[in-house]
This record gives structure tokens, C-alpha cells and sequence, in this order.
């Protein structure tokens, strides 16, 4: 009796219902305010802001590379903690976003469903106990009280769901977002080009979303067990006392400890499935890409097995998980479903039975009323003993998500400190913004190397580590030089060729003139060309453009792959109202690269096609020239971006370039290409990393001192330049100068012998006829 005296009368929940319904009232209208701003802001609530370079720059000191998981099988460490706050900084950026709004939103309705749920217990025991004691208005009473609460709590469930999505949205958006900016990073970072992580679209696609969801759940899936065990225990200590409260505390200690103990480190079993799944992602678009070049070589059935491999690597792993989780959740269900239940029933029928002990012998009509209240106690309390388990229960699947969390968190967490560690290139000296200067640099190859001493130490202690995570590189160290102490100067009007064999280094020569790779070497300069605006025409024209050799076609419009990477809404802004005259002067420039006929065969500007597969190898690679011809750099880049065009059209192209004013650095092996040339870099590659820079004095290529204004400075760079080398390769280029003029005489012999030939047929013609004509004179 002493037990039941201490519960709150269900008679007193009327005055506790003032408050239940305020909180009600005050969500609802906290929510239709809410829902009917989210409906006018859902186009801006989905984009959210840019993040500007120094933003990016001074979040850097969120994401040290040190603080990289130790150890995942110590499930939440403290650097699981600390990288997750480094997380939440970017999806939460301040007390005053949104997105507080919405937890705020989210955790009342929590709270909401928990005060509910205690309404429901009590209301429960009230209607057993009018039936007990045969209460007939009572009974209707309770049952009418009971569907007036079915509705909040109805619509509380969907609320939470509707807001748990929306929050899980959102992070996604906000990581997204973030992501994006850093990893499509411009010069001097180009941390799309020099991350070292493989398998990047899984992080950036399928580990976002995963973590996104994950932690969006957790929230309500720990905060809403939470409450209820706070507030069921509330409940059920002033009916158990301190005695019947301990037990329950004891139980709860327990059951953490069991379960502790039987947990398998799901956070790194979770990482490792997000590898594997990268894997096989990665290995299904590698194959959908080259699918024409597999199919050439009918190699269908080699591809078949590589991504079998990957898939049953997969499959095998994630069958493992499967095995490990049934012990734990054997453990699981016993523990929250039995043992909890079992607990329960002890701890309600104790006092039960004492007090029947104690009650005997009182009178019938005393009883009834006491039957009645212990009736209605034990329901109530058999309900919130219930919700308890269940709350215990949800509490301890929180924990093996969030356990789970942290495999992925810490994937996030690697993709986000590796792009935030890496380092910018050396930037290019200003020069006087029309010049192309190398001094004494060395062309190497970035090599493997870990930024810092602490990485690889804790590389070292930490096997999941290595597991789960690539070395980490940076594209800026020094690894194996393939050329020495290059030093050149290149003004306008100077056409570079630079040739040499196979793997010598061309590109990699490229690579450092464009800033893709950085200079190396003691006292290494670089200065290059700068972007100006044309007054001509007020465009911007580059410093440097880069023709490659593997020609790249971006998704979109035809219009989009001749102007990439200038976006539309550039196009349109520079012709203003006028874009008929900007496609007028892409037609022209479609016609000088030959592909005049593109625009009415593919119908029209605006046509989207797979490019890619639609234009061949010559019409692609025609296509990234006249890309050239639309910005009208400074200098281009050729790297060997012509091999599939026909000699003919190639030498027209080159010849169109230099007609409008750019310069051209050319990489190729074709001698035929010298003549558009007015210097040659000659890479020796003979392991030396030696090489020459000559004029090429016999080009015909080179204009007159009337027609060029930078004669002059080109006659100045042939005096005082005659054949800039590095010692000892003076002969190697003079041979292959010899041979290639050698070349250039047979050609002319062959082009002379052409027109002997037609000389001689001439001839033989005539005398064919003339021979005819003294036969039939002689008959
Ligand atoms: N990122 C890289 N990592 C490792 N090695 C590289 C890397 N880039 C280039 N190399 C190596 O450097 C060497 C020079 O490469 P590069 O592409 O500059 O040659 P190239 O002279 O342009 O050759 P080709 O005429 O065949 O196009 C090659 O042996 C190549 O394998």
C-alpha cells in the first residue's frame, strides 16, 4: 500500500493535461509556421552557400591529418569524437541556421511522443480500472480520451519521420555542398587533379548520403530512448521506491556491460564495406566508359571476371558482417526482450505480493476498492515496464549505429583532412604577364611520399588504418627527375615544338608550364603568361590554354563543348541580348577547325549527346582545338592533340592559331609539324635528364620583320641564344636537327619528283600521239 500510495492518482490526470495540451497547441504552431516558410524557401533551402577559398583555407585547422582514427576496433574513441565534431561544424555551421531549427522542431515532437507515450500508460490502467469496478461511464469516458490522444500521437510519428528526412537532406546538401568546393578546387590547389584517395566517387557520393541518413537517425533514435528512460524511470521510482529503483539501475548497468562485451567493432566492419562497394563501383564505370576499347579487343570476359572479383570480395564481406551480427543479436533480444521483461515483472510483483501478505484478513468491501487501485497501478506500471524494455531496446540499436557511424565518419573524415592537406603549388612569378620563363628547373615526378613524419608513425600503429586507407601522396614532392635545369624564355610570336622520345618527359614539361606539377630544384623559377582582358572585344583572354592529348568532351550542349570551360550563363552574358553574333563567330571558328558541317547535322546548338561516343577520335580532337580558337590564349598547349587529324587540315589549323595571334608550344613527334615552329626543345632522354632549346632557323614558318612585330625580339633571342643547352648535348641535338632537315629535303625531293613524274607522262603522251599520227600518214 505504501508502494501505491506514492503513484499520482489517475483521478489528478486531468490537471496534468493543461500542460500536455499547451505543448501540443505550441508545437502545432511552431510547426505550421515552420512548414509553411519551408514551402516558400524550398528553392533556396537546397542551395546553400559557397564556401570561398579562405574559408576553406582556415577550416584547414579543423581537419589535421593526426587526429585520423587510431584505432576503429576501440569503437568510439576519443578521435571518433573529435572527427565528428569536425563534421557537425560543417552540417550545423551556427546556433542561428536552419538547421537548429529543424532539431529544435524535431526534438520537441520527441519529447511530445514521450509525454504521450506516459499519457497512454496511465490512461490504460484508468480504463481497466473503471472496468475492474464496473465503472460504466467511466470506462466510455476513458475509451472517448483514448482516441482524442490517438490523434497528436499519430501525427507526432509522421512529424518525426517527415523531419528526420529533412534533416538527413540537409546534412547531405551542406556536406555536399562543402565537398564540392573543396575537392573542385582552381589553381593553386587543384585537389581534383592531386588527391591521392582512390575510389573517390564512393566518399563523395554513396558515404555521404549513408552518414547523412545514419546520423539524422541517431539523433532521434538516442534522444528519444533517452527521454523515455528518463522519464519511465521517474514514473516507475515513486511506485518501486529506492530499493525497486536501484534493481533498475543495477539492470540497466548490466545490460550495458553484456552488450559491450559481445559488440564487434562495426564502425571499421562498416568502413571497409563502403571500400569494398567503391571498389566494385569504380570497376562497373571504368567498363561502361571504355566500353568501345574492351570491345575491340572482345575483352567482355576478362572485365566479367575482374568485377566478379570485386563483387564476391564484397559480398564475402558483407556476409561475414552477417555471421558476426547474429551473436550479438541472439545477446540483444534476450537481453532486451527477456531479461528486461523478466526484471520487470520482478520488480512489480514484490511489492504485490507483500502487500497481499499484509492485506489479509481486512474486510470484502475495503478489497474491492483495493483490488481496483492495484489493478489499475499494475497495468500502468506493466505498460511503462514495457515502453522501458522497448525504450532499452532502441537505446541499444542507437549505440550499434553509432558505432557504425564511425566507420563512416571516419572514411568522411580521411576524404575531408586529405583534401584539406594538400598543399598549394608554388605560384608562377607575374614576369611581365606575355612571357613563358622556366630558370633552372627541374622536371620530376611527384612522388609518394608522406607530408609528415607523425602520419606515418601513426600509420604504423594503426592496422585498420591500413586497411581502409590509400597511402596518402602529395603532388608536389620530388621523385625521379626526367629533365635538369630547364631554362627558357618564350615571347609572343615564338612557336615552341618539343619533341623527344617515347616517356622522356614532353608532357611532364607540359605539365609544369600549365602548373599542374610544380617546379623542383634549387632556385627553380617559372613565370607565366598571364589572363588579360582583349580591348579588342573586352573577352578575357588566358595566358596559357592546354590542348591534351586525350580529347575530353563535357556533358551538355554542342555549344558547351566548343567554349568549355566558359559556362553558358558566360556566353550569353558577353553577347548580351545578341547571341546570334556569338554563334555566328562560332560557326566561324567551327569551320576553321573543319567541322563546319557539326552544328546542322547534330541539329543545332542547344543538342545534348553522349559527345564522347558521338564524334570521332579526328573530330574530337578538332573539336579541343577550336576551343583554342574561341579563347584566343596567349599561348596554347598542344600535347600531341592532332595525331588522328590528316596532315593537310592539321597544317591548316596551326596556320589558322597563328593568325590569331597565339603562340604555340607543340608536343609531338611528327618532323612535318617543325615548319610552324620557330624553336625546338629537344628532351635527350637518355636517363641524364639533358636537353636542347635551338632556333629553328630555316622555318618557313617564321614570319617576315614587315608582318612581325616581334622580329626583333626574335632575331635577339636567335643572337644571343643560338642553342641554349645543358652541357654535353650539344651533339645529340645537332643530330637530330641534321635529321630532321634531312627529312624536310626529301620531303621537298619527293614533292619535286612528283611533278617530274607528271612531266614525264606529259611527254610520253605526246609522243604517243605523235607516233599515231606518222603511222596512219605512212599507211
Ligand atoms: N603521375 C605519375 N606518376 C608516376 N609516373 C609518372 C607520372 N606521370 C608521368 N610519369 C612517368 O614519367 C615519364 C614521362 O611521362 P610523360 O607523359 O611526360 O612522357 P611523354 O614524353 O609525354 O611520353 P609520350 O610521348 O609517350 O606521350 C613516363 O615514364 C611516365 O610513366
Amino acid at each position: 500500500m505504501v508502494v501505491f500510495s506514492k503513484l499520482p492518482r489517475i483521478d489528478h490526470l486531468s490537471s496534468s493535461r493543461q500542460p500536455l495540451l499547451l505543448l501540443l497547441a505550441s508545437i502545432l504552431v511552431f510547426r505550421s509556421a515552420f512548414l509553411s516558410s519551408d514551402v516558400t524557401s524550398s528553392t533556396t533551402s537546397t542551395a546553400f552557400p559557397t564556401h570561398s577559398q579562405a574559408d576553406l583555407a582556415s577550416d584547414a585547422r579543423y581537419f589535421p591529418l593526426h587526429s585520423r582514427q587510431r584505432n576503429v576496433k576501440s569503437k568510439l574513441s576519443l578521435s571518433f569524437w573529435q572527427q565528428f565534431r569536425s563534421l557537425l561544424r560543417i552540417v550545423i555551421p551556427s546556433i542561428r541556421s536552419r538547421d537548429v531549427l529543424l532539431l529544435l522542431a524535431h526534438s520537441s515532437f520527441l519529447v511530445l511522443r514521450t509525454v504521450l507515450s506516459v499519457a497512454v500508460a496511465k490512461l490504460d490502467g484508468r480504463i481497466v480500472r473503471n472496468l475492474v469496478s464496473a465503472d460504466g461511464y467511466g470506462f466510455l469516458r476513458g475509451l472517448a480520451l483514448w482516441f482524442a490522444l490517438a490523434v497528436p500521437s499519430i501525427y507526432t510519428n509522421s512529424m518525426i519521420r517527415y523531419l528526420q528526412s529533412k534533416l538527413s537532406l540537409r546534412f547531405r546538401g551542406r556536406l555536399t555542398r562543402y565537398i564540392h568546393d573543396l575537392y573542385l578546387s582552381s589553381a593553386p590547389y587543384l585537389r581534383y587533379h592531386r588527391v591521392p584517395l582512390q575510389g573517390i566517387d564512393q566518399y563523395i557520393t554513396a558515404d555521404i548520403e549513408s552518414w547523412s541518413e545514419s546520423v539524422a537517425g541517431i539523433y532521434g533514435n538516442l534522444m528519444k530512448p533517452s527521454l523515455d528512460l528518463l522519464l519511465f524511470t521517474s514514473q516507475l521510482s515513486r511506485a518501486l521506491g529506492f530499493r525497486g529503483t536501484l534493481l533498475l539501475f543495477v539492470n540497466y548497468y548490466l545490460t550495458i556491460k553484456i552488450l559491450q562485451a559481445v559488440t564487434p567493432a562495426f564502425g571499421r566492419l562498416a568502413a571497409t564495406e563502403a571500400r569494398l562497394e567503391g571498389d566494385y563501383r569504380a570497376g562497373v564505370g571504368r567498363v561502361g566508359r571504355d566500353s568501345e576499347e574492351i570491345a575491340f579487343y572482345n575483352g567482355g570476359t576478362l572485365e566479367r571476371d575482374i568485377l566478379t572479383r570485386a563483387y564476391l570480395r564484397l559480398i564475402k564481406h558483407v556476409n561475414s558482417i552477417y555471421k558476426i551480427r547474429i551473436a550479438y543479436e541472439w545477446t540483444e533480444d534476450f537481453v532486451i526482450k527477456y531479461l528486461w521483461s523478466a526484471a520487470g515483472y520482478g520488480l512489480i510483483a514484490v511489492p504485490l505480493l507483500i502487500t497481499r501478505k499484509r492485506g489479509e484478513g481486512k474486510n470484502r468491501v475495503a478489497n474491492d476498492g483495493v483490488v481496483a487501485d492495484r489493478t489499475e497501478t499494475y497495468i500502468s506500471n506493466r505498460r511503462l515496464l514495457l515502453s522501458l524494455a522497448d525504450a532499452g531496446g532502441r537505446l541499444m540499436y542507437a549505440y550499434k549505429d553509432l558505432v557504425e557511424v564511425a566507420g563512416l565518419t571516419g572514411r568522411l573524415y580521411t576524404l575531408l583532412s586529405t583534401l584539406h592537406n594538400i598543399s598549394a603549388l608554388q605560384p608562377a612569378l607575374p614576369g611581365d604577364g606575355n612571357t613563358f620563363e622556366l630558370r633552372d628547373v627541374d622536371i620530376c615526378i611527384p612522388s609518394l611520399i608522406p607530408p609528415s613524419p607523425d602520419l606515418s608513425k601513426e600509420k604504423a600503429v594503426s592496422p585498420a588504418f591500413d586497411e581502409d586507407v590509400e597511402p596518402l601522396d602529395h603532388l608536389s614532392g620530388s621523385g625521379t627527375t626526367l629533365v635538369r635545369a630547364l631554362s627558357l624564355a618564350l615571347r609572343p610570336s615564338m612557336h615552341l615544338m618539343i619533341t623527344g622520345s617515347n616517356g622522356v618527359g614532353k608532357t611532364s614539361v607540359a605539365r609544369v608550364l600549365a602548373g599542374l606539377w610544380g617546379p623542383s630544384g634549387v632556385g627553380a623559377r617559372v613565370t607565366r603568361p598571364s589572363s588579360d582582358v582583349d580591348t579588342a572585344n573586352g573577352r578575357s583572354r588566358p595566358g596559357v590554354f592546354v590542348v591534351p592529348q586525350r580529347a575530353y568532351m563535357v556533358t551538355g550542349s554542342l555549344l558547351e563543348q566548343v567554349i568549355y570551360p566558359q559556362t553558358l550563363g558566360e556566353f550569353y552574358a558577353l553577347h548580351g541580348g545578341n547571341a546570334e553574333d556569338g554563334f555566328k563567330e562560332l560557326q566561324g571558328i567551327l569551320e576553321a577547325a573543319h567541322l563546319g558541317y557539326l552544328v546542322e547535322r547534330e541539329g543545332g546548338w542547344g543538342t545534348v549527346k553522349e559527345w564522347r561516343d558521338v564524334l570521332s577520335g579526328g573530330e574530337k580532337q578538332r573539336m579541343s582545338l577550336s576551343r583554342a580558337f574561341y579563347h584566343r590564349p596567349k599561348f596554347v598547349i598542344l600535347d600531341e592533340c592532332t595525331s588522328a587529324v590528316s596532315s593537310d587540315v592539321e597544317g591548316q589549323m596551326y596556320e589558322h592559331a597563328k593568325s590569331l595571334g597565339i603562340s604555340l608550344i607543340t608536343i609531338s613527334l611528327r618532323p612535318s609539324l617543325m615548319k610552324y615552329h620557330t624553336h625546338l626543345l629537344t628532351l635527350v632522354g637518355d636517363g641524364t635528364g639533358r636537353w636542347t632549346f635551338t632556333p629553328i632557323a630555316s622555318s618557313p614558318s617564321v614570319t617576315t620583320s614587315d608582318a612581325n612585330p616581334y622580329a626583333d625580339v626574335i632575331a635577339s633571342q636567335q643572337d644571343t641564344s643560338e642553342s641554349q643547352t645543358n652541357p654535353g648535348s650539344v651533339a645529340v641535338a645537332g643530330d637530330l636537327i641534321r635529321v630532321l632537315e634531312e627529312i624536310r629535303s626529301l620531303e621537298r625531293r619527293l614533292e619535286e619528283a612528283k611533278v617530274w613524274d607528271a612531266r614525264v607522262r606529259e611527254l610520253e603522251e605526246a609522243l604517243q600521239v605523235r607516233e599515231g599520227g606518222d603511222a596512219s600518214q605512212g599507211r
